[in-house]
């Protein structure tokens, strides 16, 4: 296709002039186009990217049979590529757990755990005693530019929830969300749509000025939008609605916890209200809305999310077809109640297409297509199935991409779901971080023995700082994440944890256990750190560096949600400190050691004692594997070995685990002095 697409570097603020006539025009949302800016905004050229002339796997698309298969295939394709980039994490869209030989290995296994036993059980660990509560130790580093104390004035304040636009009223600061469009050709530039509020202390309000009755939805929708306890809509919502209701392709970016959710699900619900109604007789009516969610959780709440909106719409339906549960499950599900909105994770969605019959057909209905954390979406983990799932819908349709972030890579490749007249939302202020200022972030750097106690020991502090706390700490891999699980088990803090190791079952029952919780720690690997919307989270802790920048502010993004404050410490090893300079424009204070008391540096190590011997293997195997995939340490292999060793020492092995040989062939690490071969015979 002769394309010719423009890369929109930044976007930038429009002139204060323009946006004052803009915004004085029309109070509420706007649109225009002033010639003079655009063509500053759009200098460079971007090269159109085919999909279809990416690198061949030597699978036509056409025999790709199931999900599993589809990892293996997007496995070879990431070989090159997932080293040259970023460290993967555990936040996909999981099939079954399998054996790194056999050929159905789940492919964010391939990418960071390298792991060879499958779906070990242990036991859920469910339900673990409260902790003990111990001495406050904040320690905020001084002299950190005037940012308030750790703590200072949290308590009490997380409360306000719907009230934080009018507790931080202060005169509202005209300010411009940018809207683009990426073709010069066509004149269409970013421009001023709206001017979220900013209160006194310099903090945005999530909320604007505008009611849903202002704009142009169904009587029923606005009665279910009611009914939800929405009145204003978030920034996001009132900048993308008016677009996205008059049909234009849309590529939105807005602050965790801001509402996205509705601000695409809404004008889509829209769409199925505008179109003739389906015949009772219909058995399958077509899919009219199809949202892709990157992780089961995710989906799960979109869905729910849609129910509420359409609950005065008795002809539409909602099913949610997701990964770990049995297809034939799903398939008479989706007989039993036609629906013409349907939210999937991509590799069941696939399963769908290829295994259910006229489900094919179904989707040949397809008016809008929604991409929600679509730079993930659109990252190499999952882009060959979005791009088979791009294929199987019409190509005449709406599509809306949604995220907190959007890094230029994918400004660049989103072309491959989008309209080249599609807009560009962006609601983070030019200049301002992409984290909420109400979130306080920290980060503290110690070494890797010291990691378990100094975790234990900060959570210790915030428990006995809050006794409402509710806690995400993140891991870097599962199978870290089930160590860190079972230690923080073993100290009798009130945890659970959820990862991709875990069956389904168990991962919902977990998530909305937490969802409705107080008084909790979720342990967590990135199934966990996009779109999970836990209310009330007060602090996020990541223990390790995350897969990216993308990653840390997603993470992040599970706490400070609705204006709430919170709190995040990244907890990294001397060795892991380049990661600062890839958050460096975030404001990220320098968090000094907590006191860890030689008690409860014992009682962590007699902890770690009572860890099954095989979470550690695996744990160790595991670290390996997520740290082998990161340029920055893995370019030096004996460093890494000698790294790695050092995390075995820190769970109380005297002698790192041994591994098989053939993954650490698969790993490049093949005879590095400190490893531990394992040969596997027969
Ligand atoms: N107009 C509104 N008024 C008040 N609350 C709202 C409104 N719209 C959505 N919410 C609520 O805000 C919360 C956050 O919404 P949502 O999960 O969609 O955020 P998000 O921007 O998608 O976050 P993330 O980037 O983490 O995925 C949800 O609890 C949702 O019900």
């Amino acid at each position: 296709m002769p394309f010719r697409f423009f890369s929109l570097p930044h976007l930038r603020l429009l002139n204060s002039s323009f946006m004052k006539k803009t915004i004085t025009t029309n109070p509420s949302l706007l649109l225009s186009r002033p010639n003079d800016v655009f063509t500053r905004v759009f200098p460079h050229k971007l090269k159109y990217q085919s999909f279809s002339s990416s690198k061949k796997s030597g699978l036509p698309k056409s025999l790709i049979e199931d999900e599993a298969e589809l990892s293996d295939w997007v496995s070879e394709l990431k070989s090159d590529s997932f080293k040259k980039s970023r460290l993967y994490s555990d936040s996909d869209d999981g099939g079954n757990d399998s054996d790194w030989r056999g050929k159905r290995k789940r492919e964010s296994d391939n990418r960071r755990e390298f792991g060879v036993e499958r779906g070990r059980g242990r036991g859920s660990g469910d339900s673990r005693g409260r902790g003990e509560l111990g001495r406050r130790n904040d320690g905020l580093s001084k002299g950190e530019g005037g940012r308030k104390s750790f703590d200072s004035g949290r308590k009490g304040k997380r409360a306000g929830d719907d009230g934080f636009v009018s507790k931080r009223g202060g005169k509202s600061v005209s300010r411009g969300l940018m809207v683009s469009n990426e073709d010069e050709d066509e004149g269409q530039q970013p421009v001023a749509v709206s001017s979220p509020r900013s209160s006194p202390d310099g903090s945005e309000s999530y909320l604007s000025e505008t009611r849903f009755d202002q704009c142009a939805v169904s009587q029923m929708s606005l009665k279910a939008i009611k009914d939800a306890g929405y009145e204003k809509m978030t920034v996001v919502q009132e900048a993308t609605l008016p677009v996205i209701l008059k049909g234009k392709d849309v590529l939105a970016k807005a602050r965790t916890g801001t509402g996205k959710t509705v601000a695409f699900l809404l004008p889509s619900i829209e769409v199925v209200v505008k179109s003739p109604a389906v015949s009772r007789d219909q058995k399958r009516p077509p899919i009219q809305v199809l949202v892709i969610c990157p992780t089961r959780e995710l989906a799960s709440q979109a869905a729910m999310e849609a129910n509420k909106l359409i609950k005065y719409h008795p002809s539409i339906g909602v099913q949610v077809v997701i990964g770990g549960t049995r297809l034939g499950l799903e398939q008479k599900r989706m007989q039993a109640s036609p629906c013409q909105i349907l939210v999937a994770t991509p590799g069941r969605l696939k399963d769908h297409i290829e295994n259910t019959a006229g489900f094919a057909t179904r989707l040949m209905g397809v008016k809008v297509l929604v991409l929600d954390e679509a730079d993930h979406l659109l990252d190499m983990g999952f882009r060959k199935d979005i791009e088979k799932i791009i294929a199987a819908v019409p190509k005449q349709r709406q599509t809306l991409l949604f995220s907190a972030t959007v890094p230029p890579e994918v400004r660049q490749i989103c072309h491959i779901a989008l309209k080249r007249d599609h807009e560009y939302i962006n609601t983070v202020r030019e200049g301002s971080e992409e984290t909420h200022t109400q979130v306080q972030q920290t980060h503290l750097v110690a070494p890797l023995d010291k990691h378990f106690s100094l975790l234990y020991a900060l959570l210790r502090d915030h428990i006995a700082d809050d006794p409402d706390y509710k806690v995400l700490v993140f891991c870097t891999t599962a199978k870290v994440t089930q160590l860190v699980a079972d230690l923080l088990g073993e100290l009798k803090l009130n945890i659970r944890e959820i990862h991709s190791r875990k069956p389904q079952s168990y991962r919902t029952r977990v998530s909305d256990e937490f969802r409705r919780s107080k008084g909790l720690i979720l342990v967590t690997s990135d199934v966990s750190a996009r779109g999970v919307d836990y209310p009330d989270v007060t602090l996020v802790i990541q223990v390790g560096i995350p897969a990216d920048k993308a990653q840390y502010i997603h993470r992040l993004g599970r706490t400070g949600r609705k204006g709430k404050e919170g709190q995040g410490i990244l907890l990294l090893a001397p060795w892991e400190q380049f990661f600062l300079s890839t958050i460096k424009d975030l404001p990220i204070a320098k968090r000094e050691l907590p006191l860890v008391d030689p008690n409860t540096t014992k009682k962590v190590e007699k902890a770690l004692c009572n860890v099954d011997m095989k979470n550690k293997e695996s744990a160790y195997q595991a670290w390996l594997g997520y740290y082998n995939s990161n340029k920055t340490i893995a370019k030096d292999k004996y460093r890494l070995v000698e790294l790695a060793n050092e995390f075995s020492r820190s769970m109380g092995l005297d002698n790192p685990p041994a591994i098989p040989k053939l993954v650490l062939g698969k790993m490049g690490l093949k005879n590095i002095p400190g490893l531990v071969a394992l040969v596997i015979n027969g």
